[in-house]
């Protein structure tokens, strides 16, 4: 074991049984992290270890900056595998991080000439069956040294009690006060018109309260007083900022292939257990795709669970749908025909983000389902053909989809099949075969070059390397990412004796998101959170 010096970097073994068992196979995990590591900031994540993840957890929170491995008896099995995958992904990331904490213990380590792969690690247990949910996590007393009005920046900058700083805007500050006159604290919305916020206030005054709070006095002699804790969360700098969002939004996405290990979930733990919950909408959220297990297998489940979020998103096909081989179907999937990779609902503008479908009885013959990453398809082609990318995040192309279910519908669109943010940032697949429009609203010269660019992004997902394949049986229910995932069936035999039948529902992000701060907030609390963004307030 190689010792470890004064402020090196330690690793605890985190024993860990996480409620979603087997998220990805050990051998994944580099991926995620070459993934992972070029905005890679090394902190603590606890929502990761709660998604069951075998991996490596960073840390700098703690006076010595710690390494959870969240692992069990992958562990014992991989160590070597995971100290030289800790040694190639994480030095580097270690290296080239501006925290103080980091870059003196990578001193410390070079000063002690050790190398990879060992990495100056220190395995050490810690308590056993413990999730980072009961974990103790240090609570971080945010206190302030000291406050002073930068008049002429018109900011006020806030001194840490561990060193760092902080700036904070005094419209900003005047915006965000927090007193019942400007604010309606049972809805915590701000009641402060746009219209009387003075956009070029001065600040009369600024201190540090004796109970450690921030206390303004405006020149018209307003007074606002705002926690530390509160101005800590709100913290301008970048790394604040990228730690806050992600945070609220948890964009980091596992790409995966065909060798993943679908996450797998219990559908009774997580209609009644928030931890259970949890782990459910982290994965969700990251890999894209979980199957429970265990629900009855009659119709009625996908409304429950859609209840446990809040509520579904009803469309022309209903609250919930029906999917079973119908004389005259509107709708290729009511069929027995195979379904080609597709997402749903690209007729219309704003498709469903989540989409659950319950098995209540499997064909006996074919039926399968197919399942890809979208983005992580979208990333090959923009590695593979630029070109074809290109097209693809340009080009609106129309969907159209008529017929009567809930209602009578006659819907159009217009979508990118990989739609992009203003970064160029993939953000939601569109595209179903069966509706794409026989307009194409494109000129001559521009027909041919999209079908190239739509073949060579099909032609990737449907790579046998890309492409996951399960088998449904009555209970399971498969959730995923419509706006990420592309998802297919196999043709099967439909016989009266024995019919194919799934119930399907459709529920919005926003919605699965908002639940998923709620249980993480019911499992957590808020510590862990202002926790990981102790060190993260800006240098001046
Ligand atoms: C019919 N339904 C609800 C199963 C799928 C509709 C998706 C689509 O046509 O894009
Ligand atoms: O029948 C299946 O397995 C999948 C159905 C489907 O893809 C859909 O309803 O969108």
């Amino acid at each position: 074991m190689v010792p470890s010096p004064p402020n090196s970097l330690s690793v605890l073994l985190h024993s860990h049984h996480p409620p979603v068992p087997n998220v990805c196979p050990p051998s994944i995990n580099p991926l995620w992290f070459t993934q992972r590591s070029p905005g890679f900031n090394p902190q603590v994540e606890p929502s990761f270890l709660d998604s069951g993840w075998q991996t490596f957890i960073f840390s700098t929170c703690s006076p010595r900056p710690l390494i959870f491995f969240a692992g069990d008896k992958a562990w014992e099995e991989h160590s070597e595998m995971w100290m030289s995958t800790l040694a190639r992904f994480a030095r580097p990331v270690f290296q080239r991080s501006p925290s103080p904490v980091v870059c003196k213990a990578m001193k410390a380590c070079r000063r002690m000439e050790l190398r990879a792969p060992s990495f100056c690690m220190t395995p050490v247990h810690i308590r056993r069956h413990q999730t980072l949910g009961s974990a103790p996590m240090p609570v971080a007393a945010h206190s302030m040294r000291h406050v002073r009005a930068l008049d002429e920046e018109r900011l006020m900058a806030v001194e840490w009690e561990d060193g760092g700083q902080s700036l904070y805007p005094f419209t900003w500050l005047r915006d965000n006060c927090q007193c019942p006159r400007c604010t309606l604290q049972s809805a915590e919305a701000r009641l402060l018109l746009m219209a009387d916020l003075d956009i070029h206030t001065g600040m009369d005054s600024v201190e540090v309260t004796k109970d450690g709070k921030v206390s303004i006095v405006w020149p018209d002699q307003h007074m606002s007083v705002f926690d530390a804790e509160w101005l800590k969360k709100r913290c301008f700098s970048d790394a604040a900022r990228q730690a806050m969002q992600e945070e609220l939004f948890l964009n980091e996405r596992y790409y995966w292939d065909a060798t993943l290990h679908i996450p797998q979930a219990d559908f009774q733990e997580v209609l009644h257990d928030d931890g259970a919950a949890l782990a459910w909408l982290l994965a969700l959220r990251r890999v894209g795709i979980v199957h429970l297990k265990g629900a009855p297998a009659e119709q009625g489940q996908v409304a429950r669970l859609a209840e446990r979020i809040g509520y579904l998103r009803l469309t022309f096909y209903g609250h919930t749908w029906q999917v079973q081989d119908k004389s005259m179907a509107n709708n290729v999937a009511y069929t027995s025909g195979k379904l080609s990779l597709h997402t749903d609902y690209p007729a219309l503008h704003f498709a469903p983000g989540v989409q659950f479908l319950h098995c209540i009885n499997q064909a006996k013959e074919g039926g399968e389902s197919e399942a890809v990453d979208g983005f992580h398809m979208a990333e090959q082609l923009q590695r593979e053909d630029p070109e074809a990318f290109r097209t693809l995040t340009s080009l609106h192309v129309d969907f159209t989809d008529t017929g009567t279910d809930y209602c009578d519908f006659m819907l159009q669109s217009k979508n990118r099949i990989i739609d992009v943010d203003s970064e160029g940032k993939v953000t939601r697949i569109n595209y179903n075969n069966a509706t794409r429009d026989s307009v194409l609203d494109l000129p001559l010269h521009q027909v041919q070059p999209f079908y190239r660019a739509l073949r060579a992004y099909v032609d990737i997902m449907n790579r046998p390397e890309n492409v996951v394949t399960y088998t449904m049986k009555p209970g399971d229910i498969v959730t995923f990412d419509n706006w990420r995932l592309l998802h297919g069936r196999k043709s099967y035999i439909s016989r009266p004796d024995r019919l194919r039948h799934l119930e399907g529902a459709y529920l919005d992000w926003d919605e699965v998101m908002s639940r998923l701060r709620i249980v993480r907030r019911n499992v957590h609390g808020d510590a862990w959170a202002s926790d990981k963004r102790s060190h993260l307030h800006r240098k001046i």
